[in-house]
């Protein structure tokens, strides 16, 4: 019997409780109760956050007016709520997975899986480092990735949605993933190619910066599908400068181009750069992300920050004029529109990528 626990209780985390609680119920080969680690918090109300999940099946904070499902139990207590548990879903804000890691060490079954959600990744001195690398690494675990263009709140009404799992070896964990979350409103596809499922959920959360600075310089619907179009050709060719494996084909699911397109249209990243740009970058990201999210949590910026530090070490800055002029526009280097101007550059992806169908 396979018995999962979420480790994360935000608004992607809540509805993924929510997907796998509605299977645990039905298939026969899950423990029906799905523990859902929560970051303690006191509400305004002076009650605890997890007190009242489990009291109103909601999360009042992070999803409010979606039932989680009977069997979803919020638990606050980490090492308890992943004691019983062989198949681990992470899914909390990649700035916090290294710390949740380290306290995980020894204390997880030895028979666990792991499969992040999370999308974003960590600077080493050796380069990029994914967190389901992260996780395998810290927790000596198999770990597959779970993206897709999954803006959480259109999930949870259970509106239509596509997903991809990426799995490097494993072919039977993907599968149980696949069936983990898969309902009829969830349609989820396995790829062999870990690395490059979870470069497009990262990766997508820089365009999605440059997009929402587009659209709050109110410069149209034809500049901003030029800043997607560049953003995908940088985006492809980071990932397979970085990561050689990478499959082109990976870009064509939901993980790649989809997720692209609903984060640039509807995404947090975008609403909260479309801010920064129209008060002409004169409140921090940091102020904007905190009165318009209500505590949730931007990965663009931070993603942007990260990109730039790999990019600055190997001497790429100048082949990728879109992910560096984001991070330089998203400290205040740069002004808002200096975005446009990556698009007069011309950018030589393919001298890095003999062999490979990208060029300019
Ligand atoms: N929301 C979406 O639509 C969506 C969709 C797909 C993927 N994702 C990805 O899922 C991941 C999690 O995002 P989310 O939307 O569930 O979260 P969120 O941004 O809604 O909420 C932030 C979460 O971080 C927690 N937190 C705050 N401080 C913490 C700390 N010090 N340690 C641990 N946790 C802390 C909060 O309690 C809260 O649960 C991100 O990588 C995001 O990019 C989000
Ligand atoms: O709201 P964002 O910008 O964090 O994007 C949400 C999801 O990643 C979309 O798939």
């Amino acid at each position: 019997m396979y018995k999962v626990t979420v480790i994360g209780s935000g608004n992607w985390g809540s509805v993924a409780a929510k997907l796998i609680a509605c299977n645990t119920i039905t298939l026969h080969s899950f423990h029906d109760e799905v523990r859902m680690w929560v970051f303690e918090e006191t509400l305004p109300s002076g009650e605890k956050l997890t007190d009242v999940i489990n009291k109103t099946n909601e999360n009042v904070k992070y999803l409010p007016g979606i039932k989680l499902g009977k069997n979803v139990v919020a638990d606050p207590d980490l090492e308890n709520a992943v004691k019983d548990a062989n198949m681990l879903v992470f899914v909390t804000p990649h700035q916090f997975v290294e710390g949740i890691c380290k306290r995980l060490a020894g204390k997880i079954r030895a028979d666990a899986e792991g499969i992040s959600l999370i999308k974003g990744m960590e600077v080493k001195k050796e380069g990029p480092s994914m967190i389901s690398n992260l996780v395998t690494k810290q927790l000596g675990i198999n770990c597959s990735v779970l993206m897709g263009a999954n803006i959480a709140n259109e999930i949870a009404m259970e509106k239509f949605s596509e997903a991809t799992v990426g799995y490097n070896q494993n072919k039977s964990a993907a599968d149980r993933w696949v069936q983990l979350f898969c309902t009829p409103y969830f349609d989820v596809t396995a790829v062999q190619d870990v690395e490059g499922v979870e470069l497009c959920g990262t990766l997508k959360n820089v365009v999605a910066i440059a997009a929402g600075f587009v659209d709050g310089l109110e410069m149209g619907n034809n500049t901003k599908a030029a800043i997607m179009r560049i953003g995908l050709k940088e985006m492809m060719a980071f990932s397979k400068m970085c990561f050689p494996s990478v499959k082109d084909s990976t870009f064509m699911e939901s993980c790649g181009v989809a997720d692209l397109i609903t984060t640039c249209m509807g995404g947090r990243n975008r609403k909260v750069a479309d801010a920064y740009a129209r008060n002409g970058g004169k409140r921090s990201f940091d102020e904007l992300e905190a009165e318009m999210l209500q505590g949730q949590k931007l990965q663009g910026v931070l993603t942007a920050k990260e990109v730039h530090e790999v990019l600055s070490n190997r001497g790429w800055l100048h082949i990728f004029p879109l992910f560096s002029a984001v991070h330089l526009i998203s400290i205040g280097r740069l002004p808002p529109s200096a975005i446009v101007k990556i698009s007069e550059e011309k950018p030589r992806y393919s001298i890095y990528l003999s062999g490979s169908d990208i060029s300019c």
